[in-house]
């Protein structure tokens, strides 16, 4: 049964908060740890640059030399040198001289510009200089990127593609970062058949969920496995006791009604501690979950939509966190096309397809029409102390992109 008075968003998600796991670390190498989150902070191991360099093709100088240089009045140097990548010149550059450098390499002793060879002209072992330089032009000063042993990422940062660059330079092959947590969905359901199954029988159902909660752990920076249960308690209890002994997160579709098969939540009651069951949302309400063997068991309804909206609002946040990563609805204000009603006390989340301006509606928007899903991109939400908006008014939208890992 529901418990009696149905939770609220906001009372739901504190009580799932007071059970956020996080998980230990582990150490991978710098090629696995993309989309990670550091649970160590980054120390340089070297400036970088480690030298000064060059940023251009051309000819190393000093600038000094180069002052008044233009193409009426060229300047012309001596070259004693010539240096390509990974080469450094052991020459020192005196007054009017020259080396010929490559981007990326060293800048030479006494030089302190760089020309680009776009500017010169080379005559046998002469460079004649069509521009000035200043000093510095040209030039990547040591450690202008990182510095050698200064902290350069703290702990909990989220790997881009962006950090994984920093890391290297700063002489990383691997880091510590938060394990991925491993997610049991436990599909119930006697009318589910495969979608490979090609005559469906009278009562039948494709199990799509198997396929969109697993995208969504996935999509959640965690590890999916699924299995299968017939709606007998007994037969729903095995499962869930055996996926809380083995993975980190168990989630949980269908029956979490209360019909004759709908056994989910009363085996949580039986082997846990039930947190939530029927919370004051739309889609979504029939959402339960509870603590078995320490570990948290999601009970998501077996209506698609319902589904991923539960996932949407209590596992995204939770998967996140425990991966040392925090999560909030990154919400943008639109303008709403239509008039939208909503009830007191419950907090809706509307399908809807926005763009640049308005929140458009979409018209469907039954718990178990994916299609929905599909042609929405977006969320209102609508608070439980709001009662809808009228056309015209500024809506709350949160992007379905914007919830991803
Ligand atoms: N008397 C009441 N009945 C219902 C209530 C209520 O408050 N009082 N709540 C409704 C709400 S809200 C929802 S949501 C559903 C939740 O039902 P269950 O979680 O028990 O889901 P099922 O009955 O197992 O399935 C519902 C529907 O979804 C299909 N389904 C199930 N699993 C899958 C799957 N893996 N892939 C695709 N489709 C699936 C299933 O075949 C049914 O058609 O209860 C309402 N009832
Ligand atoms: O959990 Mo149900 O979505 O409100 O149809």
């Amino acid at each position: 049964m529901f418990l009696s008075k149905l939770d609220s968003l906001k009372e739901a998600s504190s009580k799932i908060e007071q059970h956020q796991k996080i998980m230990s670390s582990e150490v991978v190498s710098l090629g696995e740890a993309h989309k990670r989150v550091l649970a160590e902070g980054i120390k340089s191991f070297h400036d970088s640059p480690p030298f000064d360099k060059s940023a251009m093709d051309g000819f190393a100088v000093r600038a000094e030399d180069t002052f008044g240089a233009s193409k009426s009045a060229p300047k012309t140097f001596k070259i004693v040198d010539s240096i390509g990548a990974g080469v450094a010149s052991n020459k020192t550059i005196g007054p009017n001289e020259a080396i010929v450098i490559a981007t990326g390499s060293p800048i030479p002793e006494g030089a302190n510009a760089v020309i680009m060879k776009e500017y010169t002209e080379t005559v046998g072992d002469e460079v004649i200089l069509s521009s000035q330089v200043t000093p510095g032009e040209n030039v990547s000063p040591k450690a202008e990127d990182i510095k050698k042993g200064s902290v350069i990422l703290s702990p909990k940062t989220f790997i881009r593609y962006q950090e994984l660059g920093l890391i290297a330079s700063a002489g990383y092959s691997e880091v510590e970062v938060y394990k991925k947590p491993r997610v049991k969905i436990i599909i119930t359901g006697n009318e589910l058949v495969d979608p490979t199954k090609e005559e469906l029988g009278p009562a039948q159902i494709i199990n799509s969920n198997q396929y969109s909660i697993s995208a969504m752990v996935h999509d959640s920076g965690a590890v999916a496995e699924v299995g299968r249960a017939h709606d007998t308690f007994d037969e729903v209890k095995e499962a869930i006791l055996k996926a809380t002994e083995e993975y980190d997160v168990v989630i949980t579709t269908g029956g979490t009604a209360i019909s004759k098969g709908d056994v989910v939540l009363d085996v949580i009651d039986e082997i846990g501690d039930m947190l939530l069951h029927g919370v004051s949302i739309r889609p979504g309400k029939a959402f339960g979950c509870g603590v078995v063997n320490d570990t948290m068991v999601f009970a998501f309804s077996g209506q698609p939509v319902a589904a991923m909206g539960q996932f949407d609002m209590f596992a995204r946040r939770y998967l996140f966190r425990m991966q040392g990563r925090d999560f909030e609805f990154d919400i943008v204000k639109k303008e709403s096309e239509l008039k939208i009603p909503s009830q007191l006390g419950r907090t809706d989340f509307i399908r809807t397809y926005s763009d640049e301006s308005h929140a458009r509606h979409i018209l469907n928007r039954g718990s178990g029409v994916i299609r929905s899903m599909v042609d929405a991109n977006s969320y209102i939400i609508i608070d439980e102390n709001d009662e809808g908006y009228q056309k015209g008014d500024m809506v709350d939208v949160v992007f379905f992109d914007s919830m991803i890992w």
